[in-house]
Formats: C-alpha cells, structure tokens, sequence
C-alpha cells in the first residue's frame, strides 16, 4: 500500500514535471515566434522594450529594417506600461525641424545631463543660459587663427612622429595590426594635445596602456548601459559600487586626478613665469590666459570649469574621429576604384610640391594648405559619414507638446531618437543605390567641385543647428590629413576573412576591430 502510494505521488510528480516542460517549451516558442514575426512585437505593461532587449546587438540595423519594412520614416514605440515613450525617426524634415528650426524645444534635458554626469557642467551637458555662455567662448576660441593652426601642426607632427613610423614598423615586421587600435590612439594623442597640450604617448610602437583612454572606455560602456536600464537601477548599482557603475567611478577618478593635475602645473608655471603656453595654443592655455594670471581667479568653481571643459573636449573628439576615419579606410579598402581616384588627387597635389622643388622624400605628408585642394577625398569622408555616422543616433525630448513637420505628433516626456543611421539606408532620400559608397553624391555635376549645398542639408553626421558639432573643422583637418598621408604612403589591407560588425557602444565602432595588413607604396 505505502509503495503503491509513492509510486502513484512519483508519477504524479513526473506528469507534472512533463506537462510543465512541455508548457514552457510552448510557451518559450510563443514568444520567440512572436519576437521573429512581429518586427515591433508589444507585451502586455511591458510594451516594445522585450522587443528592443532582444535586439539590442543588432539596434541600428534592427531600426533599419523597421523603416523600410513598414515603409516608413517614423514609428512609436511603446515603453514600460505600454506608453508611447519613443519615437524614432529617420526623416531629414524631422531632423532638420528638431536640430534647427525649434531647436529650443529640445533641450538635452535632465535624464541626459544625469546619464552624462561624469561631464559635469561642460558644454555637452548643459542647455540654455550655461551652454550658450560656453559655446560663445569656445566658438570664438576655434575661430582664433593661433589655435587653428596650433591644431595643424599638432595632427601633423603627430602623423609625422608617430603614425607612420608605426605603420612602417607593421610593414617591415611583415605583422598584422588593428587600426581600430591604432586609430583611437591616433586621435586620443592628438585631442589631448590639442585640448591641455599634453601628449600622452598612447599611439607608439610598444602600443603601451594608458590609464585616461582606460577611463574614457570604462565611462562610456557606464553611459551605454545608463541609456538602455531605468535610472532606479543604474543609481542603486552606484550606490551599491558594483558592475559598470563601479567602473564609472573609479574612471571618474582617473579623470579628476590627471586633468586637475595639468591644470595645476600649468597654474604654477603661471605664476612662476616659466610658461611655455606662448607657444601652445592649446584650448586650456588660450581659456587659462583669457582669465588672467592672479592667484585669486584660480577659484574652486573655476578649476571645476576647466576640468568640465577639457574632459567635455577630449571625449567630444577622440572616439567620432577614429570611428569617422576607420569606416572610412574599411570602405576604401572595399572600394578601390575610389582609392585609385584618392590617390590621383593626392599625386597631383605632390606633383606640384615636386614642381616647385619642394617634397619628393617619403613617407610624405601633405599640409593644411593642400588640404584644400583635396575635393574627391573630401567627399569621399562625407560619403563614409553618411554611411557609418560616428554618432548614429541622436535623443531629444521635447518640453512642450509639438508637431513635427512629417504630422507625428511628441508630448513631454517622450525621447525622440533621430536615427543618422537609418537615413542613410533610405533609398526614397538617396536612391535605390543608397547602401554603394560613391563620393559622387557629394559633388556637383561637373564632379571637381563639392555640393556645398547639399553638404548642409543631408549631411546630419554633426548634427546641424545652434549645437551642431562644435570640432566639424577640426575633424576634417585631422581626418583629410591622416587619410590623405596613409594612402600616399602605404597600402592598407583588411586581412581576409576579417568579420565585421557593429559594436554594442555609444559611438559606431567594430566589434572585432579591424585586422589589417600594411604594405609600403613605391616611389611615385
Ligand atoms: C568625425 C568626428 C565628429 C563627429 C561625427 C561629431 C559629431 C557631433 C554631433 C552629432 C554633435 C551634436 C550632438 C548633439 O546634438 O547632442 C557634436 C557636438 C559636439 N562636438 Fe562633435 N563630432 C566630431 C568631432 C569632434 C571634435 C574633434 C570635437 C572637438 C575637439 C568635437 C566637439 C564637439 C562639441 C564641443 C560638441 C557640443 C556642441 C554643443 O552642444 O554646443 N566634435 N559632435
């Protein structure tokens, strides 16, 4: 009777451990049915966001593919409790109206400002009164002659010293190197120059570790993950000190320790007279020198100022520049009839340096002034820009209830995602050969002079409007310099069979890197 008992309880129990297998089997295929069918699949309270979760590595193609799918340039997606919390749009109007033309109805915004806390007050941070305060004084600071050329001749004694000498160990080892790596060394070393007139030796042959450009990634990973979880729960992982948010404050550390750190020599050699920054215009030195020498304008608000400001600058221009110049060399490396038009411009423009008795050494690099004769390269980068957009999407939410010109209708409390992305990929703005890289989309019809108009409407890789990207110049410079001086000179190979795919981060990068092989040119 007891063994009839336990053996009846037994396969009572195994039934039910079957028949629940069998329902959660159903039911894990209900919902992956669902998620596979539905391209914006809702849940109950939940809204869209299991939807975003499960294609989170996939985000920018994923919103891709929504738009062209369903045939539109703007869609709402629903958030926690199924309230229309996004809108995402890809529609150049849209952008044009929310970046511009009402720009003072989207603000940065409070949720913003606390996820880019390790900003602090910096220009990126701010809105109204205290960022139109910091864009005047840097806007007149980029427009000085001094710093400009002082950004010149950073990125090309740069070029000069350290990046060709690198690559031409790479081709002499016969090795392979990722200029993924190589890139944000490259700009991380420039930007630090150019922004506290420190080099901070990242982009040599040893490629060593540095403990800002450790920093600046730990912060940003913080960031990344502070834009996809609710504010609850990234505040108590910072109560609590643990996962990224341990990470963010120990990279908020680092970064308080070194440029309070530059800030102070610089404030000694001040007072000491013994000043080198007569000859660096960095943006610190020509802001330190704008507020005079005397002790007493060295207050606590004021070293917290130019702490804000140089971090704000250095994380603003290392990271979209390498990416602007990696996707560019990758499409490049795809596409070479458009090397082999590169590299005509560049040999004319050599050509005439030779002419008139000046270069014929190699490795050669070219200067600011020929910068500007090169047209097709130029294009060439607005055409990688509008492909690979560094900065592939923008957030804004609107303060008052508003229409945007394609008829959506954004309340407070919405984030509208404007995707860069996505709008390159719409064959209804840019054709049906809008996916091919062809810098010919950028020039105008006699194909040797750019489209200047076109460039300041379609072109949204810097935003446009009163916050539209403060370094746009300097990052041409950087980009034209460094693309112009590694073509010339070397021959980059991606190594085959390398994959390449988005990374999860803030700015566009690739998740594997990008594995090359480097050959030196012959004499031309
Ligand atoms: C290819 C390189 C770059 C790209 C694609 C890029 C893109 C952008 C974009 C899209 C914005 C607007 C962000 C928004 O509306 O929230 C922006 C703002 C800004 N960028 Fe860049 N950027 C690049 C390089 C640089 C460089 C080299 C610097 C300076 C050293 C810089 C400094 C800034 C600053 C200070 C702002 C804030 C402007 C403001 O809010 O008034 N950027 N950038």
């Amino acid at each position: 009777m007891v063994f009839n008992g336990f053996a009846a309880s037994i396969s009572g129990y195994f039934l039910l451990a079957i028949l629940s297998v069998f329902f959660l089997m159903r039911w894990v295929l209900f919902f992956k049915q669902k998620l596979k069918n539905q391209i914006i699949a809702e849940w109950p309270f939940l809204g869209s966001l299991p939807t975003v979760a499960w294609n989170m590595n996939r985000l920018h193609d994923w919103i891709t593919e929504i738009f062209i799918s369903l045939g539109i340039k703007t869609f709402y997606l629903k958030g926690l409790f199924s309230k229309l919390d996004y809108v995402f749009s890809c529609d150049p109007q849209n952008f044009e109206y929310i970046l511009k033309v009402n720009s003072g109805n989207y603000p940065k915004g409070e949720d913003m400002r606390q996820i880019f806390d390790i900003l602090g007050d910096g220009i990126f941070n701010t809105d109204f009164e205290s960022w139109a305060t910091q864009r005047r004084a840097s806007h007149s600071a980029f427009r000085l002659i001094e710093f400009r050329s002082f950004v010149s001749y950073t990125v090309q004694k740069v070029i000069e010293e350290k990046l060709l000498p690198l690559l031409a160990h790479v081709a002499r080892e016969g090795s392979v190197i990722d200029l993924q790596d190589v890139l944000l060394r490259f700009t991380f070393d420039t930007i630090a120059m150019t922004t506290c007139g420190k080099d901070p030796g990242f982009l040599a042959k040893e490629l060593p570790g540095n403990v800002v450009a450790k920093a600046i990634d730990d912060a940003q990973e913080a960031i990344l993950y502070r834009n996809f979880v609710p504010m609850l729960i990234w505040k108590l992982m910072r109560l609590l000190n643990v996962g990224s948010e341990k990470k963010m404050a120990k990279a908020w550390e680092v970064a308080d320790n070194t440029i309070i750190d530059i800030i102070l020599q610089k404030k000694e050699q001040l007072l000491n007279g013994t000043d080198e920054s007569e000859k660096i215009n960095s943006l610190l030195s020509i802001f330190i020198r704008s507020q005079g020498q005397k002790n007493e304008y060295w207050s606590k608000s004021r070293m917290k100022f130019l702490r804000d400001l140089s971090l704000n600058f250095i994380i603003a221009g290392r990271d979209t520049t390498a990416s602007g110049l990696l996707w560019f060399f990758w499409l490049v490396c795809r596409n070479p009839h458009v090397e082999e038009k590169i590299l005509e411009e560049l040999k004319l423009a050599f050509a005439k340096k030779k002419g008139n008795g000046i270069g014929s050494n190699k490795p050669w690099v070219f200067d600011s002034e020929d910068l500007k004769e090169f047209v097709y390269l130029h294009a060439a980068i607005c055409e990688s820009l509008r492909l690979y957009p560094p900065v592939a999407t923008q957030k804004k939410g609107p303060i008052r209830e508003d229409i945007l010109p394609d008829g959506t209708t954004v309340k407070p409390g919405m984030q509208i995602v404007l995707s860069n992305y996505a709008l390159a990929r719409m064959p209804s703005v840019w054709g049906k050969d809008c996916l091919e890289f062809k810098p010919e989309r950028w020039l105008r019809e006699d194909g040797t002079t750019l489209n200047n108009e076109m460039i300041s409407k379609l072109l949204f890789a810097f935003g446009t409007g009163p916050r539209t990207c403060l370094g746009k110049d300097m990052a041409f410079t950087q980009m034209k310099m460094a693309a112009a001086a590694v073509l010339f000179n070397y021959s980059i190979q991606v190594v085959e069979g390398h994959p390449v795919s988005l990374k999860r981060s803030i700015i566009l990068q690739m998740k594997d890197g990008l594995m090359v092989n480097v050959k030196e040119r012959g004499s031309w």
